[in-house]
């Protein structure tokens, strides 16, 4: 077996030892084909959508949809999980601050928020397993130190999606699947310990596209049990509904992993992404201004009702989705306002039945918190079932009405281009005009200049058409406004070329590139 030169760098971190490496060995030779060969599915499926399909739930999979069965019951620890917060597990600063935040749940991410180098990776595995042992400390350069609360909150953690390889850590030659890199790793140091302690090893599970890729997770989860002695049925996980197509298969993703569930997550950004990207050839799909694409339109309505019903009917729980807002800094009025709009998105959540919701921030918490408190003053809402809703697949899919402004295309590039600079330099959520922004925000960035350049709907309200040299001109323009904002020894020093490269690649490529972060993991160390 051929491993790579970097796991010498990182030996001292105990986390690729021998008998890790050997078990992720294993994931790999027993699980990679059949990723590959679900990787394959999701290009076929594609090609229908391309020829005008869209999607609708399955023939062969009525008798789920319509049995009468429930997933396992939920660990104590994660009976309640009103408030949810999210970050990069590679900053051993930020891990602390959220697990000390007064969120119920951490969820720590090697995903949407974590450039994938591999010291991050690396880092970030550190960082929990010692966080799990209560040894995890940090020292910030004005002499602050960060040490752990004695009152944590439960961990979950998420690992890659499927489309993702560890390009580090390669097995005959061949790159790890990444997702199976971020589990294996941590469940293999971690899942005993946190057993002991009377939690277990719990998991968000991104991007799946349908049911078949929730079984490979939990053919997973089985064999990985398995293999370390722990009794089935541990291991807890909630899938993300962040794709159009999952949201077809929601029931049936809950069904596969019914011993190992705890529920469905609204991963608002990338479903957003993931309904401009499916229907990307469709005649009658345009989103409008992404800020026009809000938690209100119909279809965004339609999937985050159908998701809680679904929930519940399984008695699983409800998680809501992230608001990009965060405290704004040196500005009241704009601060009380960005408030004002978490609270609101999570009122709505609560009482649309949702058993908690995801804060960016410790300084959301409290409001998150106080929001849940008053509506849902039990740990959850699951006996709530809400057969009084009924969604159609058409309104899955119904196109929002809205316009295409010239500062919504400027927004689009220059968010684009920044977030891009900020993951190449190793960071995977940054705060841009006073929003988060992180690999799924800026998916929807890109994908839309990309699909109105070609739509012939993709006109600004003022009339023009969107074309490759409108947006040329702009990328110079929005570059240049860059530039003035972060001052011109930050902008020399960054990556900003490549990103701007990397951005053009993505939107001139007539097909279109599946996920930004997988030309743009060939620039990352
Ligand atoms: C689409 C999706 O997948 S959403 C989920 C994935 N996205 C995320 O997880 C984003 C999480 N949020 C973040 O990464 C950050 O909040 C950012 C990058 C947006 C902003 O971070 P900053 O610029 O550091 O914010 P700010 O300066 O206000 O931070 C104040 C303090 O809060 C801490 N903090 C901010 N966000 C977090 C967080 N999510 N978790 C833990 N601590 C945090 C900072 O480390 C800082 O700590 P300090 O006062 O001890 O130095
Ligand atoms: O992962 C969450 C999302 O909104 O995307
Ligand atoms: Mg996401």
């Amino acid at each position: 077996m051929e491993r790579i030169q970097e796991r010498l760098q990182y030996e001292k971190s105990e986390i690729l030892t021998d008998d890790a490496a050997a078990f992720l060995e294993k994931l790999h030779e027993r699980f990679e084909e059949k990723r590959k060969s679900l990787l394959q599915l999701r290009e076929e499926l594609q090609k229908e959508f391309d020829q005008g399909k869209k999607p609708t739930f399955l023939e062969e999979t009525k008798a789920i949809r319509e049995g009468d069965w429930t997933i396992a019951p939920i660990p104590k620890d994660l009976q309640d999980r009103r408030v949810e917060i999210t970050g990069p597990a590679g900053d051993p600063k930020m891990v602390i601050n959220a697990f000390n935040s007064g969120a119920k749940v951490f969820m720590a991410d090697f995903e949407d928020a974590n450039a994938p180098t591999f010291a991050n990776t690396i880092q970030g595995q550190r960082n929990l397993r010692d966080a799990i042992r209560r040894t995890l400390q940090f020292t910030a350069p004005n002499g602050k130190v960060y040490q752990l609360k004695d009152e944590m909150a439960t961990l979950l953690v998420r690992p890659r999606g499927w489309h993702m390889v560890e390009k580090h850590f390669l097995i005959d030659g061949e790159p790890i699947s990444a997702s199976l890199f971020d589990f294996g790793l941590f469940f293999y140091h971690n899942a005993k310990e946190l057993i002991k302690r009377g939690s277990g090893p719990y998991f968000y599970l991104p991007k799946l596209e349908n049911a078949k890729e929730a079984r490979l997770w939990n053919d997973v989860f089985v064999f990985a049990q398995e293999e370390l002695g722990i009794p089935q049925g541990t291991i807890k996980a909630t899938v993300l509904i962040e794709t159009i197509t999952a949201a077809f298969e929601a029931d049936e993703i809950l069904y596969e992993l019914k011993e190992h569930s705890a529920g469905l997550n609204c991963g608002r950004w990338d479903y957003i992404f993931s309904t401009i990207k499916k229907f990307r050839k469709h005649p009658d799909f345009i989103l409008p201004d992404r800020s026009q694409v809000t938690m209100e339109v119909p279809f965004m309505r339609a999937y985050t009702l159908y998701v809680a019903k679904t929930c519940h009917k399984r008695n699983a729980p409800a998680i809501g989705g992230m608001a990009a807002q965060i405290p704004v800094k040196n500005d009241e009025v704009a601060n009380a306002s960005a408030f004002e709009k978490v609270r609101k998105d999570k009122e709505r959540e609560v009482k649309d039945g949702f058993d908690g919701s995801w804060v960016a921030h410790p300084g959301l918490v409290p409001v998150a918190k106080e929001v849940f408190d008053q509506y849902m003053p039990q740990p959850n809402q699951i006996v709530r079932k809400r057969d009084d809703i009924e969604i159609t697949a058409e309104q899955l899919v119904e196109v929002p009405e809205g316009d295409i402004t010239e500062s919504g295309l400027r927004t689009n590039i220059s968010v684009g281009i920044q977030y891009i600079e900020a993951w190449l330099m190793g960071k995977g959520a940054v705060p841009l005009y006073n929003l988060m922004e992180d690999a799924a925000t800026a998916e929807i960035s890109r994908a839309q200049v990309w699909q109105w350049i070609r739509h012939p709907k993709g006109i600004l309200s003022d009339g023009r058409k969107v074309t490759f040299e409108l947006v040329e001109q702009m990328i110079e323009e929005e570059l240049e406004k860059i530039k003035q904002e972060i001052g011109a020894e930050r902008f020399e020093q960054g990556r900003f070329e490549e990103a701007t490269a990397l951005f053009r690649e993505l939107i001139e490529q007539e097909e279109f590139i599946e996920f930004l972060t997988i030309p743009g993991y060939e620039k990352l160390d």
